[in-house]
């Protein structure tokens, strides 16, 4: 069974395939794109000085190139998270926010640049590999296995590891009681909140040094956004560093270390969440005024 229940068909096909050919040009219309972004101005520290993580580096993403077959839409995209940092993407739909993460995974045409993961050059691997270095992802859509129980769902986020981690099951259930209220009930029933801490929890499962989460206040009714945006506050206070994107961009700024704005494909804007939050053309262009 796949360890990812929820990448996109395309997606599986293309980390096969095409990251075995060289990668293709990029459409012409693309390019036209790319140069009236990199006319408006170059990627810039929101504050006088850039801030960079000043703790020990767990990912560091150079100059990263990617896409989907021959479609490049990441351009030289620079990310880094610090061990235990909290860092979220943001920036208008289309802009490649998803696809940073899901090239981090291996779940994209890999086309150049590095990707470099607590020390090792994770760029063109698969998934499955990947997860093996302490690499957590929970898709924005389809991240829990319907059809199987929680507790089920929960035991295939272990099923790497040779020997179950009770502990590991034990600290879900704790940090998400309702889990384990409702192991046995079969995953596609719960509501989308209990959902997505169920894939939350499956990826905790293997006490990943990074988790990477795809928006995970969507869909969720108003009153549960701030219960949700909390519990990561939690996950990220026990030590595990978070990457992650999100519409509700006002939000994650308030709670994260640093952010990005990305544009078209590439860095605009990177600093401390509050910088951005403040700085007054981040918040004209991207956070609504
Ligand atoms: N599986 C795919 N195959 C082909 N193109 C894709 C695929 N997934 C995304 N894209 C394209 O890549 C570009 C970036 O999409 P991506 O989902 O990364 O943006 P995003 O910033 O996360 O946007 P949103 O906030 O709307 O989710 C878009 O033009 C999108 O149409």
């Amino acid at each position: 069974m796949s360890t990812d229940p929820d990448a996109e068909g395309e997606s599986n096909v293309e980390s096969g395939a095409a990251r075995e050919s060289p990668p293709g040009d990029a459409p012409e219309e693309r390019e036209a794109e790319r140069d009236a972004a990199a006319t408006t101005e170059e990627t810039r520290s929101a504050s006088a000085e850039t801030t960079r993580p000043d703790t020990e580096g767990l990912l560091a993403v150079r100059d990263l190139d990617a896409g989907y077959g021959d479609l490049q839409v990441l351009d030289e995209v620079d990310l880094d998270v610090a061990d235990g940092e909290y860092v979220v993407i943001v920036g208008p739909n289309g802009a490649g926010k998803s696809t940073v993460m899901k090239s981090v995974f291996g779940l994209t045409s890999f086309m150049g640049g590095a990707i470099e993961f607590d020390g090792t050059d994770i760029a063109g691997m698969v998934p499955e590999d990947i997860i093996h270095y302490g690499l957590g992802y929970v898709p924005q859509n389809e991240n829990v296995f319907a059809g199987l129980s929680v507790r089920e769902n929960l035991e295939m986020g272990a099923y790497i590891l040779d020997e179950f981690p009770d502990d590991k099951l034990a600290e879900v259930f704790e940090r998400f009681p309702i889990l384990e209220e409702r192991q046995e009930q079969k995953a596609g029933t719960l509501s989308g909140g209990q959902r997505q801490m169920l894939a939350m929890g499956r990826a905790l499962m293997l006490d990943p040094k990074l988790l990477m989460l795809d928006e995970p206040s969507a869909g969720l009714a108003p009153d549960l956004v701030d219960e949700m945006f909390d519990r990561i506050d939690g996950i990220n206070e026990s030590g595990t560093a978070i990457l992650m994107v999100e519409q509700n961009a006002k939000e994650a700024l308030r709670r994260c270390d640093r952010g990005y704005v990305l544009v078209n494909g590439s860095n605009r804007f990177e600093d401390d969440g509050d910088v951005l939050l403040h700085d007054e053309e981040v918040r004209q262009e991207f956070l609504g005024g």
